[in-house]
């Protein structure tokens, strides 16, 4: 990381309501505050904005109600508007109050208020958008963002209208990007010699995912493999109960990973939902990977996510449809069992990773405020 720039900036990144936002956004304000610029991050007040942040204890991180969008003519919509004008003018008034002098939002309602307050303000906005298609409130946004940033080659088609469009990937937290002396295995308390396979569903879990492998957890055992499962915090309880019913086999099942580097550095493959982040860390980490996209995510996002690291070769799709035990099983032996695969898959991996990305949009950021 450099030294800290001569002009300091206060910058307001717009992050809430899921990880997926929140880590690209911490990373970025990471890089933004080791170079000596103050950073506010403008989170939700849901459960899981409050879990990430309390793993960043050196950041300031500030709530707002920020209200889902409700469908056009739901009854909803006049509280969500009235909602949308109150969080407006708190923006506009943080702007105003700490001489922000820079909004980024990275994605989601939740980042409407602040970068259409960072607009009125006369501040420079930027959103960033890290899945292959953009959802609808970053098409919204981007009418009000100097800069559109893309994490994949792929979104950026989406923004014809835009002049200032530019592919930056997808930040990775910088506590992932430094080398630790810990102990992968020691710290998860697993078998060194053993092939690891990770689950992970995103920030808030995977049920489908998790249901299905907890059928195939006697063919994990029989492949002489160990399991590090992420189950989320809905799940956690009925996760554990299900591996407590295979006591030989290997396992470390967790409702929340704080340390998401350690889960990395011990995988040697994943079976993953196909979130932006988790995939940019994927790559960054060079962990080959099963994609199971979530089948409800908006305008199916998560499926043209995982057809960017399928055609690379990084990944394998695989749909909620089509799994169960065997079919995972079969998946994860072809892979495991087959080291010159996995070691392909690795190297295409790592090969999609943008390495720079949060110095590079803190760069943007900072040379043209
Ligand atoms: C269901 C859904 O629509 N999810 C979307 C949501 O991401 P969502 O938050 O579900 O998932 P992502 O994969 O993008 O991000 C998960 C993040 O949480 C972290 N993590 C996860 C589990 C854990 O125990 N510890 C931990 O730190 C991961 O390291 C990663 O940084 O926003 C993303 C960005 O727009 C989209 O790509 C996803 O499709």
């Amino acid at each position: 990381m450099k030294s800290k720039s001569k002009k300091s900036l206060h910058v307001l990144i717009a992050c809430g309501g899921t990880g997926g936002h929140l880590f690209p956004g911490i990373a970025v304000g990471e890089v933004l505050s080791a170079r000596g610029h103050e950073v506010t991050l403008l989170i939700s007040e849901k459960k899981i904005d409050s879990i990430a942040a309390s793993g960043h204890k050196d950041l300031r991180f500030e709530k707002m109600p920020f209200l889902a969008m409700p469908k056009p003519w739901s009854p909803k919509m006049i509280g969500f508007l009235s909602g949308l004008w109150k969080g407006m003018s708190q923006c506009r008034k943080i702007i105003r109050d700490k001489n922000v002098s820079v909004v980024l939002g990275m994605g989601g309602f939740t980042s409407f208020a602040p970068l259409y307050a960072g607009k009125k303000e006369k501040r420079r906005t930027l959103i960033h958008e890290s899945n292959a298609i953009p959802g609808k409130a970053n098409k919204l946004n981007a009418r009000y963002a100097d800069t559109v940033l893309c994490g994949l080659d792929a979104c950026k088609a989406f923004f014809p209208q835009h002049s200032d469009v530019r592919v930056v990937g997808t930040p990775v937290r910088s506590s992932m990007r430094t080398t630790s002396k810990e102990d992968p295995y020691e710290f998860f308390k697993l078998d060194k010699t053993k092939k690891t396979l990770l689950i992970m569903g995103g920030s808030q879990g995977a049920r489908g995912v998790n249901r299905v492998v907890g059928m195939t957890l006697e063919q994990f055992e029989r492949m002489g493999i160990q399991v590090l499962h992420i189950a989320g915090p809905t799940d956690y309880e009925e996760v554990r109960d299900v591996y407590a019913k295979h006591p030989t086999l290997p396992q470390h099942v967790a409702a929340f990973c704080h340390r998401m580097d350690m889960a990395y550095r011990v995988a040697d493959l994943a079976i993953a939902r196909s979130g932006a982040s988790s995939m940019s860390e994927l790559a960054y980490f060079g962990v080959p990977s099963l994609l199971v996209p979530y089948p409800f995510a908006a305008d199916d996002h998560q499926t043209r996510n995982a057809e960017v690291f399928a055609k690379e070769g990084a990944a394998r799709l695989l749909t909620e449809k089509e799994i169960n035990a065997d079919v995972l099983a079969d998946a994860v032996r072809d892979i495991l069992m087959n080291p010159k695969k996995a070691e392909e898959m690795k190297r295409a991996a790592n090969k999609i990773a943008v390495r720079n990305s949060a110095e590079k949009i803190a760069d943007l950021i900072v040379k043209e405020a």
